[in-house]
């Protein structure tokens, strides 16, 4: 695995700023997941999070009911906005819609160097349904996903049900893991990891991480938890926030790990579904 920092931000943070991290991803009503989640976790790891919202959930923890989709261009919009005045160190997405979202999202990043070997890092979480099951993308965007969005990737972090959905492989034990990785890799991204918390008859949460030539697996307890809504997202964003600091792909995932089994440790019950995991474990027990 190499070690050395990807390509940073359009602009250095300077003495007082914190690195900046961009999400583009959907809202989550019930403030569980997407960019909720996403902007929790930025704030716990100590970088200033922006969000481009490219679609608005109506959500609970019990499920989906609607989804609103924003308009390609001021998804796009966002992204120059906050871009060309206050800079991105790293970016990730979520939810991205639609094939007309990703491309105006992708055009949007190579405006600004996100994405793309050397440039900034880009995480491109393929967010395909809720937890709860409904669907959260178009069945046209997977395959922009697959010839357009990941070639650009620093990192590509599908779940299980994503690795079907995307390569029709259908992992049932940590064995396929590695298939799986190398499915997704040839789409292009420098770096795949791939998540197993949909492996529910495994004792651990054993996730895997593929550079194209070295898998490396990162374990981790799995917690007795029925609440798990926004752990992708944590993942992800925990990840992100490690590469807008400097850090090397495979430490920031490492990283990235350790907040989300952390967040799932102190997962919490909430409304009559699935609660969430806790993205402010690090700071939850102070008080103001
Ligand atoms: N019950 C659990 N205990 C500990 N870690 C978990 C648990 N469920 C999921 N994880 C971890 O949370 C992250 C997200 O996993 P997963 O549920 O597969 O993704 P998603 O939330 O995108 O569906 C992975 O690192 C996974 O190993
Ligand atoms: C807006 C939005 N983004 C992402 C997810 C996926 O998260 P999960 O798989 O935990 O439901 C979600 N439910 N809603």
């Amino acid at each position: 695995m190499d070690s050395t920092p990807v390509g940073h931000g359009t602009r250095p943070a300077n003495d007082t700023a914190p690195p900046t991290a961009l999400t583009i991803a959907g809202s989550d009503s019930g403030g569980s997941a997407g960019m909720h989640a996403d902007l929790r976790a930025f704030f716990s790891c100590g970088v200033h999070g922006m969000t481009a919202v490219t679609a608005v959930t109506v959500q609970n923890t019990v499920g989906v009911t609607d989804v609103v989709e924003i308009p390609p261009e001021t998804v796009a919009a966002q992204i120059d906005s906050v871009a060309s005045d206050i800079g991105v160190h790293a970016a990730k997405t979520g939810v991205l819609a639609s094939a007309e979202c990703i491309e105006a999202v992708l055009r949007a990043c190579d405006r600004h160097g996100i994405g793309g070997a050397g440039r900034t890092p880009l995480v491109i979480d393929p967010v395909a349904a809720s937890r709860s099951g409904e669907p959260l993308l178009h069945a046209d965007a997977l395959e922009a996903l697959r010839t357009e969005a990941f070639r650009r990737a620093t990192l590509v972090t599908p779940n299980l049900d994503e690795v079907r959905l995307l390569t029709g492989i259908d992992v049932r034990g940590r064995e396929q893991l590695w298939d799986a990785a190398k499915a997704i890799y040839d789409f292009g991204p420098s770096y795949v990891l791939i998540k197993s918390g949909h492996l529910p008859e495994d004792s651990e949460c054993v996730d895997l991480l593929f550079d194209g030539h070295e898998a490396t697996m990162l374990p981790g307890p799995r917690y007795s938890t029925a609440h798990t809504h926004g752990a992708g997202d944590a993942f992800a964003s925990a990840t992100t926030a490690a590469l807008a600091r400097g850090a090397p792909v495979s430490r920031a995932v490492r990283l990235g790990k350790r907040f989300v089994t952390r967040s799932v440790e102190h997962a919490y019950p909430l409304g009559d579904g699935v609660g969430p995991v806790s993205t402010f474990w690090r700071i939850s027990s102070r008080s103001i």
